[in-house]
């Protein structure tokens, strides 16, 4: 910067803020003073102008002035030409930016995509795994129940086999036994009564034959008688002799019939034994061929029973063949998530990367204005009280994309003061004092703390890859800072724990675990005040710094493990709890105190080893509103004086690490020890850190003057914008 335009710049400084018009902030955010080349034209015109009635009066002077503008003309080339060069690089970075935007949307979209692959991967992972092990839980039943069946069925095969032999074996042995006895007696009784009746015959035959020989005898004798007798009557006796021959012989032919008959007798009782026997035996061959039948069926059974164990034999090679199918596409499955991971890995840090080019681009200080809408008294409508007119609009968006704030106010409104400021800007035509700011965002009444988290989100997304996040709640009493950052459902601390954890949930896909801790401080009269200890514990609490490792820690502070997404009602209504106890003005002691509520997040990726961490420090700066010090007295005037101190401390730290960044000096000294409270966040706040003000303001017309002043310390720190951060990584 030119000596002049030095000067220039400095005499715009000391103009107050509301000079500050939207050109002229940005000339200070950007360290340099462009004057249009219109305006500087017209300058030197005037200089000429001046230049030409001097030359009137003063001609001794004339070759001095001609000099000037000799040197002001060259001036005025050479701005042209920083200028044109200036505005040609703004357009490439435009163009750069652009294509940086067109570069994330892709990536965002890849992401997308590959997280639903991913999830659809695992999906299916997670159904083979099961099927797989579904399977093999049914060869595994099969085998059992197989072998079971397959033994059972043997042993019972062996077991009858074995019985019915052993029952054969005895039922053939008791009938043979049986069937000889029975076939011995037969034939013994039948040899016996046959020997008998023989011998009767034979006995009767030798009775016959000897009465045959009697007779033949006594025939002999008669016929030597008759003989003897002679032969008178040899033919009468020759033919008695003849009849009583054939009468023997009929005799004869009677005892050979009998002797036949018997002899028949004999054959059918033969006959009938073999028939009896015949009958034992087929009787015996029809069990047999039952038998037979039996263990022909059995071996059958067995037969079929091994073919079932066979065919469940080819059944089961068959899963298991399947089986190894499987386990070898769920090893490719695996191998391809492992490999899909690592890329998941990869993508998270290029995520990482530009998520904080874009946080950067959008400014790692960021002040958003937030008005509270009027309020209701008893459910009757708004209150009638006079309210400022303010006037913004959504779309009006700046080229830096930020929005203007006109407030303005009748300068006779009793409330108001004299309604001067040395941010006054205009002069309405219904002679109104009018202020004009410009902040990042501006939130209308109608705005719900969900929307306000919309922008917050993205901050909470860079503690969690590693930033430190400082996010402060500034404000008059009663204009909406509690509301904004600890209301038990939509406040800001519940709805960043809620995403924290949501977003840990998705993180663990990418190989990602975190450890959530969580700290509540109060800063009250410049003292450490512990909201999540029990009440009664008088242990002094010390702010220690490790320089080395840019880490903070508190001493006889507690810890809370953070590990659920609905422990955030609890710890604030805790701490709440511990506040309204440590004091008997309760309401009051809330607003003339800061509450800091802190979480640490420790990160670590199990797959590539990285570890993070960043923090979320969540501030409701205590009641911002002038109180005359004169005016006040004894506790009351310590508390005011120790909240100016503070709240300006705030201000100057945020301002000089903006200088700091400016000048590119690291050594330039900071003021963090001038209060507990920045002296506290000193490894939030600067380079390695991100930091969201809001500036809440009421929109009643007796709180225009705390509402302008609100505005103008938002606007000092809206001004100063710290560079790059870099990520709490190893
Ligand atoms: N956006 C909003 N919507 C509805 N009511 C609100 C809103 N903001 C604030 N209020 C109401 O306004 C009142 C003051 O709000 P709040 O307590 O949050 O102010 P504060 O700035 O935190 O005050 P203090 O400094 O005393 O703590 C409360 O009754 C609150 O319910």
């Amino acid at each position: 910067m030119d000596g002049d335009e030095s000067i220039e710049f400095h005499a715009l400084l000391k103009t107050s803020p509301s000079v500050l018009n939207s050109n002229s902030v940005k000339h200070y955010k950007s360290g340099h003073h462009f004057e249009s080349p219109g305006r500087k034209r017209q300058r030197i015109d005037s200089a000429k102008e001046s230049h030409k009635s001097n030359k009137l009066g003063r001609s001794i002077y004339s070759n001095h002035s001609d000099n000037m503008l000799g040197r002001l003309s060259q001036v005025e080339g050479n701005q042209s030409l920083r200028l044109l060069k200036l505005s040609k690089s703004i357009e490439q970075k435009n163009d750069e930016i652009a294509q940086l935007n067109t570069k994330i949307m892709t990536l965002k979209t890849q992401k997308a995509n590959q997280e639903f692959e991913n999830f659809k991967l695992d999906d299916e992972y997670l159904k083979w795994k099961e099927s797989a092990s579904n399977i093999s839980d049914d060869i595994d039943e099969l085998k059992h129940h197989e072998q079971e069946s397959l033994k059972t069925l043997q042993d019972k095969y062996e077991l009858m086999s074995k019985q019915l032999n052993i029952a054969h074996e005895e039922k053939l042995q008791v009938l043979k036994e049986q069937i000889s006895l029975s076939i011995e007696k037969v034939i013994n009784e039948n040899v016996y009564k046959y020997q008998a009746e023989r011998h009767q015959l034979s006995e009767k035959c030798e009775d016959l034959e000897k009465s045959i020989k009697g007779q033949e005898q006594d025939l002999n004798r008669k016929l030597i008688k008759l003989k003897e007798e002679h032969n008178k009557k040899l033919i009468q006796l020759s033919s008695n002799m003849d009849e009583t021959v054939v009468g023997l012989q009929r005799d004869i032919e009677t005892l050979n019939n009998e002797t036949v008959s018997k002899s028949d007798e004999y054959e059918n009782l033969t006959n009938d034994i073999s028939k009896g026997l015949y009958e034992v035996n087929s009787d015996l061959n029809s069990k047999l061929y039952e038998l037979k039948s039996k263990f022909h069926n059995k071996e059958m059974e067995i037969a079929n029973l091994k073919n079932k164990i066979s065919s469940m034999k080819t059944t089961s090679e068959h899963i298991e063949r399947s089986f190894e199918d499987k386990s070898m596409s769920i090893n490719d499955f695996n191998k391809k998530a492992e490999m899909i991971n690592v890329q998941l890995a990869g993508q998270e840090n290029v995520r990482r990367v530009l998520h904080d080019k874009l946080q950067q681009l959008k400014g790692n200080i960021r002040v958003f204005c937030r008005i509270r809408p009027q309020q209701m008294s008893n459910n009757k409508g708004p209150d009638k009280e006079n309210l400022i007119s303010m006037d913004f609009s959504d779309d009006d968006f700046n080229d830096d994309a930020s929005q203007d704030l006109v407030i303005s106010k009748d300068p006779f409104d009793e409330n108001t003061g004299n309604g001067q400021s040395s941010y006054s800007l205009h002069q309405s035509k219904k002679n109104n004092m009018s202020y004009k700011f410009h902040f990042d965002k501006i939130f209308s009444p109608d705005s719900l703390n969900e929307d306000i988290f919309g922008e917050l989100s993205q901050l909470i997304q860079s503690s969690l890859d590693g930033k430190n996040v400082c996010v402060f709640a500034y404000g008059q009493t009663g204009s909406g800072k509690t509301w904004t950052m600890s209301h038990p459902d939509t406040g800001m601390i519940p709805l960043s724990i809620q995403m924290i954890f949501d977003n840990i949930q998705e993180l663990s896909l990418k190989g990602w675990s975190y450890s959530v801790e969580g700290q509540f401080l109060e800063i009250y009269n410049e003292t450490i005040v512990d909201l999540l200890s029990p009440v009664g514990n008088s242990k002094k609490h010390e702010i220690k710094h490790d320089d080395i490792n840019d880490k903070t820690s508190v001493t006889n502070v507690a810890t809370i493990n953070v590990t659920c997404k609905n422990q955030a009602k609890s710890i604030l209504e805790k701490a709440s709890k511990n506040r309204s106890t440590a004091s008997t003005r309760s309401n009051e002691r809330s607003s003339r105190s800061h509450s800091i509520f802190i979480l640490k997040l420790l990160g670590k990726n199990i797959e590539t080893g990285e570890t993070s961490e960043g923090s979320l420090n969540l501030i409701d700066l205590a009641g911002s509103e002038r109180l005359n010090s004169s005016q006040a007295k004894g506790e009351r005037l310590k508390e005011t004086q120790a909240i100016n101190k503070s709240l300006s401390c705030l201000g100057d730290v945020i301002y000089s690490l903006g200088q700091q960044q400016q000048s590119g000096q690291s050594q330039q000294h900071i003021p963090y020890r001038n209060s507990k409270l920045t002296y506290l966040l000193k490894h939030s706040l600067g380079g390695n850190s991100k930091t969201l003000m809001f500036v809440n303001i009421s929109p009643l017309s007796k709180n225009f003057n705390e509402t302008v002043n609100s505005l103008r310390f938002a606007t000092k720190v809206n001004c100063t914008k710290i560079g790059s951060s870099k990520p709490n990584s190893r």
